[in-house]
């Protein structure tokens, strides 16, 4: 490669790096001492995500349901180069905010992002890229409303788009939590399933990634059951695709819960759940949801000594 080509493609990585590290330092310095939150996947949210994304099997792509400003789907696109992210964003001023971010970046021609809720976009997606049996997914990454992860993740099984061994991740499982997603994916039979513990960026708070990997058997089992328009899953604990025990009370009224506290910190004007209510919060759904069994399996702290996320306990 001719030496100016070299020094473009450094200066287009060192400017990558310099939008990720922008972005986190705005949460950090500007928003953090402002007693605001800034909600992306940063610091040891990203090191669990490149983790979980680096063990996803080759040659599909990387579907993002939660854009923001596009700071984790930079990240995933450093993470795994070969790989197309596919990111979907409701709000139409996020999804320009990330676009041009991503633009700027430098990395247009890896990430697609679509805007529109995710129960319109997803059972949509596949034609945007040839059909079902052409569009397989080597990871996804949920970052939406916690309380939608169970009905977006039975969506995409029911296409039948994940490839075996696909790696799911899920953030803010604990805060503001998921409780009906754990529930399926730990009492299930279809994942290899770790409950992650991770700081909470820019927030002195715990929080919790899931990481799941899909078993070969139920891809196939996907894969054979799978359908063009999928339907929603109509009693909990009751899917097309699996299935698993009724989701207990207590779990339902979490979730609701966790609704209630997502709506209240995502108010104009912001500020209304302050960090010592989340860090509070966050330890109730901790020991609410392990009285069902649902437990942290792993610590994100034990990953930046360079153990593997499986046996970071
Ligand atoms: C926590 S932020 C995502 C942060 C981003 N993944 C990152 O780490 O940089 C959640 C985003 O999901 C979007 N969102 C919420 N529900 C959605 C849905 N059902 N479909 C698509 N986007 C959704 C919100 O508008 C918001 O921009």
């Amino acid at each position: 490669m001719p030496e100016k080509n070299v020094a473009a493609v450094l200066r287009g990585v060192r400017l990558l790096h310099q939008v990720c590290d922008a972005i986190e330092r705005f949460g950090e310095d500007i928003l953090g001492p402002a007693g605001q939150w800034l909600k992306v996947a940063g610091r040891h949210k990203t090191t669990v995500l490149s983790k979980a994304m680096k063990a996803c099997p080759t040659g599909g792509s990387i579907l993002e349901i939660g854009t923001y400003c596009g700071y984790s789907a930079l990240r995933m696109a450093m993470t795994l180069p070969g790989a197309r992210v596919v990111s979907l964003e409701v709000d139409p001023a996020h999804m320009v905010i990330a676009r041009n971010m991503v633009a700027y970046a430098g990395l247009a021609h890896m990430i697609d992002i679509w805007t529109g809720h995710s129960k319109d976009v997803l059972p949509r997606l596949p034609r945007k890229y040839g059909g079902r049996h052409n569009f397989k997914l080597c990871g996804v990454f949920m970052d939406q409303k916690g309380s939608r992860y169970h009905e977006d993740l039975s969506v995409i099984e029911q296409l039948g788009l994940l490839l075996p061994g696909a790696v799911v991740v899920a953030d803010n499982v604990l805060k503001p939590g998921s409780p009906l997603f754990l529930w399926r994916l730990c009492k299930g039979q279809s994942y290899d399933n770790h409950v992650v513990r991770v700081r909470e960026f820019a927030m002195p708070s715990d929080d919790w990634m899931s990481v799941s990997v899909l078993r070969a058997e139920a891809a196939q089992a996907f894969a054979e059951a799978s359908v063009d328009s999928p339907v929603v899953e109509k009693a909990k604990g009751i899917s097309p695709v699996g299935n698993w025990p009724v989701a207990p009370e207590e779990l339902i009224q979490l979730q609701w819960e966790s609704d209630r506290i997502r709506a209240q910190a995502t108010r104009p004007g912001s500020g209304s759940v302050s960090f010592d209510e989340w860090a509070k919060y966050a330890s109730n759904m901790k020991e609410k949801m392990a009285l069902h069994g649902i437990v942290e399996t792993a610590d994100a702290a034990n990953l930046e000594e360079g153990a593997e996320l499986w046996s970071a306990t």
